[in-house]
């Protein structure tokens, strides 16, 4: 079998004494998109930043497109795409002029003009980086990260300021990229929808750990023995938690002599599973099961 695009093996990053990475297992294929979600402060960024050679880790064993982050050279840094926020401090380049000028420094580059149309952003093609929307600038942020061709692209928060429609189209070109390129893509982000729309497979990391680490539809299914049936009983609402939820509701019916008021069962989703596990890491599982498992 091919070697993964990404390989990490107990990586581990300590500032000073403080230990942020704790041992991370980490693999992203070519083709595959890899979402890493987890709370402020889990380590996303760090664990990006040795990945992409721009900081050096403590310990651990790491490739990146078969080479030690931490030794790779400009060629290596040629095959990765890398979205940054910074190419907002070029303000007076006009957007097409900046992207010919970076996509003039790969061997292979995309057309810029094909890759403006991609972007939705032929029109802005000769306006300058300061006057563009936040989202404008944004997907230019991502032309840029991608005009090299690169193997493998780091994304961090990337539909941040776009609008639904521009968030939809750049979903579906980072699955073409994906799906007909072969370009492997690690990509951070807050928003739960955005990992489970796009990524194959989401590692959660908390407290510097990989929590839990599989298909959107698994990690559902890790929360979904804990359904929620909700209804309404001497004119208060009454909530619980169970693995089995028809069964709670036929004994409910039983119990009524017929329609359950207010009923209703709530499935638990990707978002039950990252919540459970985020305040697992912070020791209060018990608390935001509670909180969930009441009735509104
Ligand atoms: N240069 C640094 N020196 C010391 N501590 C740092 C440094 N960079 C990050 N940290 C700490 O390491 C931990 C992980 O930070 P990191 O930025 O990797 O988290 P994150 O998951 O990307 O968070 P966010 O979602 O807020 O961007 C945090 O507690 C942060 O305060």
């Amino acid at each position: 079998m091919d070697e993964p695009v990404v390989r990490a093996r107990d990586l581990r990053m300590t500032y000073g004494r403080t230990e942020v990475l704790r041992g991370v297992d980490l693999d992203v294929a070519a083709g595959e998109v890899v979402a890493l979600l987890g709370p402020n402060g889990a380590g996303k960024t760090t664990t990006v930043e040795i990945l992409e050679g721009f900081r050096l880790r403590s310990s651990g064993d790491v490739r990146v497109l078969g080479t030690d982050p931490g030794r790779g050279g400009n060629a290596w840094r040629a095959r990765l795409g890398v979205v940054l926020q910074n190419w907002r401090d070029h303000p007076r380049w006009r957007a097409r002029e900046l992207l010919a000028h970076v996509a003039s420094l790969y061997e292979r580059p995309r057309d810029p003009d094909e890759l403006l149309a991609v972007m939705g952003l032929t029109e802005q093609a000769g306006q300058t980086v300061s006057r563009l929307s936040g989202g404008q600038r944004r997907r230019l942020d991502v032309a840029l990260g991608i005009v090299g061709r690169p193997e493998l692209l780091f994304l961090d928060e990337p539909t941040t300021g776009f609008d639904p429609q521009a968030r939809r189209e750049f979903h579906e070109l980072v699955e073409r990229l994906a799906r007909d390129e072969g370009m492997a893509v690690l990509l951070t982000t807050h928003d739960l929808a955005e990992a489970e729309r796009l990524a194959d497979r989401i590692a959660i990391l908390v407290g510097g750990e990989v929590r839990a680490c599989g298909t959107p539809a698994s990690l559902a299914a890790t929360a979904r023995a804990s359904s929620e049936v909700r209804w309404i009983e001497d004119g208060a609402p009454r909530g619980e938690r169970t693995s089995d939820p028809s069964r709670l509701a036929f004994e409910l019916h039983r119990r009524f002599g017929g329609p359950v008021p207010g009923l209703e069962v709530r499935r638990a989703s990707l978002e039950d599973t990252y919540l459970g596990l985020v305040a697992t890491g912070r020791g209060d599982r018990r608390e935001v099961i509670e909180e969930s498992g009441r009735a509104a």
